[in-house]
């Protein structure tokens, strides 16, 4: 059913890893639905947020940071990107406030043949003086590709009325497709590994964090009134796992706290929280074990 004069559709949040995509999307949607962290490749696969106002529901459909694939892993990421640009109604790239580089050209490079309309972004304008940010519009509006600039601030809710304003121009009319109070298409099963995998990229350093895969091995018995989850944190050497153990145990008892305050937000209720660390060599050029732990090339299409 089309209510009167909604307006609805799917948003593709594009730019390069690290520019700033799941913090506009959690700010938007008003809540955690991606991890975010000051790593840049930290979201793996397309996340969906939704956002419903009085007259709109966005669907945003946070991709993976768009970079040249060197590693299955990155190519799937990659592909993931890429398959979000087909079957949304808009598309808004996002970059730093700064003079373009030859990554965001590569993107831009990807969109010139689009059919919907490009907005661009431009974030972390608290970083900037404004006068900083007209020579930057100028840039990206001689490729002639986008038809809109909005300078935002993800981290500040800098620029989003306006944002909130464009989005509601763009799209279609249409009716809502989710409910008012659903705020991610994601299972929470997925949710829950993505905020252990938060804290380890927030706790570690180096190669560690992208070494790391977390799969949920069981989320559904509760005991003494607390839901009993099981994961398992994969990395790609024995000497990754020392870290993510530490000293006595240390660093894999702080993951837990952290992560396990945060699943309780998410899902309203006491967890006890089992996790385990196993050495998977080479996990990320793997294919079979990519898709045992949920990174399904076919996810992507
Ligand atoms: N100063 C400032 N920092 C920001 C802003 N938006 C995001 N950041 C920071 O930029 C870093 C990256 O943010 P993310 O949201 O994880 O970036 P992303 O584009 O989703 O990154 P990938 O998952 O790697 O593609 C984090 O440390 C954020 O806190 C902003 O408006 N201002």
């Amino acid at each position: 059913m089309v209510e009167n004069n909604n307006k609805s559709g799917f948003v593709a949040l594009l730019g390069r890893p690290n520019v700033g995509k799941s913090t506009l999307m959690n700010y938007l949607v008003g809540q955690k639905v991606a991890i975010t962290s000051n790593k840049p490749q930290t979201t793996r696969n397309k996340i969906s947020g939704i956002l419903t106002t009085d007259d709109m529901q966005a669907v945003f459909v946070d991709t993976p940071g768009i970079f040249k694939p060197h590693l299955n892993l990155d190519e799937y990421m990659d592909k993931a990107s890429l398959s979000s640009l087909k079957d949304v109604d808009l598309i808004l790239f996002m970059v730093e406030p700064e003079e373009m580089g030859k990554g965001d050209a590569y993107i831009a490079d990807m969109l010139k043949d689009v059919k919907v309309p490009v907005l661009l972004l431009i974030n972390k304008v608290d970083q900037v003086n404004p006068n900083e940010l007209l020579p930057i519009i100028d840039q990206y509006r001689n490729l002639n590709i986008f038809k809109e600039f909005l300078p935002v601030s993800a981290t500040q809710g800098v620029g989003i009325s306006d944002l909130m304003q464009v989005l509601h121009q763009y799209l279609p009319e249409g009716p809502k497709y989710f409910g008012s109070d659903q705020i991610t298409d994601r299972p929470e099963y997925f949710m829950v590994a993505e905020l252990i995998r938060e804290q380890i990229l927030k706790l570690t350093a180096e190669e560690v964090p992208h070494a790391a895969a977390v799969w949920v091995e069981q989320m559904n018995k509760h005991e003494n009134n607390k839901l009993q989850i099981e994961a398992t944190i994969y990395v790609e050497k024995s000497g990754q796992k020392g870290i993510i153990i530490g000293k006595g145990g240390k660093m894999l008892k702080q993951i837990g706290i952290n992560s396990r305050r945060q699943i309780e937000d998410l899902l309203g209720e006491k967890v006890n929280l089992h996790l385990w660390v196993k050495v998977q060599r080479n996990w990320r050029s793997d294919p079979q074990f990519l898709r045992r732990i949920g990174y399904n090339p076919k996810d992507f299409t």
